[in-house]
C-alpha cells in the first residue's frame, strides 16, 4: 500500500502525542504536518516530548491543509475546534479521522452533509479501544432483555464535555431498541440537582471526573432480582491506537461520514 498522508492536530495533547508515536512506527503512514496551537514553522522533533520527526508544525489549520499535500487529518483536539478542522479539512479534499468528542447534533449534521457533498470518507469515533466498542454492543443486545440501564462513566479531570462521547454513544444505541421510559420511583424527587445524573428517554448517565482516572466506564443493568454490570477500562492512551490506524486505513475507502468505530470492524 502506498504511503497515507497524515497531518494531526493536537500533536502535543495526550492522544494526540500518542498518535505521532503510533504514525512513527507504522511504515504504511507518513506524518506530513501537524496543527498546533504553538511552534508555527518549527519540525515536531524541536518540540520536547514529541518523536524525532521532520514534519512541519502550523498553528494556522488553514495554512496547513492548503499547502500541505495530505490524504487525512486526524483531529484530537477540542469539542470546538476539532468541529471547525474537520469542515476544513473537508473543503480542502483530506479526510477527516476525528477522536474528538463533545460535537453537537447539529454540528454532525453538518460534517454529515458536507461529507456527502464532498463524496469524502470522515470516521468521527468516540471511542478508539476495540473493548469500548464491544463494551457498546454488548450494552446495546442487554438492553433488549434489560431495559432498566444506569451509565457510569469514569475519567480524568482534564476532561472537557461531560457526559464522554462513549456515554452518549452508548445511550444511543441502547435508544435503538429500547422503548423511551422513565426509570425509578413516579415521585422521585432530587434534593440537591442532578443527583439522579443526566436524562436520556429516563436512562441516567453519571459522570465522575478524577486525577489518577484515564477512561472507564460501566453499564448497570437491572431486572428482577438481578443486576448485569458491562465494564470496560483504558488504563493508557496506547488501547486507543490499533482503533485509530484502522480508521486511517478506513476512511480511504470511505465518501461519506462513518460514526462509530464499529461499522470499520469485521
Ligand atoms: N475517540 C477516542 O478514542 C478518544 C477521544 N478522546 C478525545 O480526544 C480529544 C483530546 O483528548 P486529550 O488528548 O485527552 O486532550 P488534551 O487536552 O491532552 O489534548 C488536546 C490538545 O489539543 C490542542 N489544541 C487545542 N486547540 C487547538 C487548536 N486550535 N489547534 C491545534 N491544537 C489545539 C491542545 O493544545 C492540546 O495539546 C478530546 O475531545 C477527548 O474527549 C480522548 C481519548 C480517546
Ligand atoms: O477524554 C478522554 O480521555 C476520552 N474521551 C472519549 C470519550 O469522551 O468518550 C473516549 C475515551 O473515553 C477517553
Amino acid at each position: 500500500m502506498a504511503d497515507i498522508k497524515v497531518i494531526v492536530a493536537g500533536p502535543r495533547g495526550k492522544m494526540g502525542s500518542e498518535a505521532l508515536r503510533m504514525i512513527e512506527k507504522e511504515p504504511a503512514f507518513q506524518l506530513v504536518g501537524c496543527i498546533d496551537r504553538i511552534h508555527d514553522g518549527q519540525k515536531v522533533a524541536e518540540v520536547e516530548g514529541l518523536p524525532k520527526m521532520d514534519a512541519l508544525i502550523y498553528t494556522s489549520a488553514e495554512k496547513a491543509l492548503g499547502e500541505l499535500e495530505a490524504d487525512v487529518l486526524i483531529d484530537l483536539t477540542t469539542p470546538e475546534h476539532g468541529y471547525k478542522h474537520t469542515k476544513l479539512a473537508l473543503e480542502h479534499g483530506v479526510r477527516p479521522v476525528v477522536g474528538t468528542t463533545g460535537f453537537t447534533e447539529v454540528q454532525m449534521e453538518e460534517i454529515t452533509n458536507l461529507a456527502e457533498k464532498k463524496e469524502l470518507g470522515v470516521v468521527i469515533a468516540p471511542n478508539f479501544a476495540v473493548g469500548a466498542v464491544l463494551m457498546m454492543q454488548f450494552s446495546k443486545w442487554a438492553a433488549k432483555h434489560f431495559p432498566d440501564v444506569e451509565i457510569i462513566e469514569k475519567h480524568h479531570d482534564q476532561k472537557l464535555d461531560a457526559p464522554s462521547g462513549t456515554a452518549v454513544k452508548t445511550a444511543q444505541l441502547i435508544q435503538e431498541v429500547r422503548e423511551s421510559h422513565k426509570q425509578g420511583h413516579t415521585d422521585e424527587k432530587e434534593t440537591i440537582d442532578g443527583a439522579r445524573g443526566a436524562d436520556v428517554d429516563g436512562m441516567k448517565i453519571h459522570s465522575m471526573r478524577l486525577p489518577g482516572l484515564i477512561a472507564h466506564q460501566e453499564v448497570v443493568f437491572g431486572g428482577l432480582g438481578q443486576t448485569l454490570t458491562i465494564k470496560h477500562d483504558s488504563h493508557h492512551r496506547e488501547s486507543f491506537m490499533s482503533g485509530v490506524k484502522l480508521a486511517i486505513e478506513k476512511v480511504m475507502e470511505l465518501d461519506q461520514l462513518v460514526y462509530g468505530l464499529e461499522h470499520l470492524l469485521d
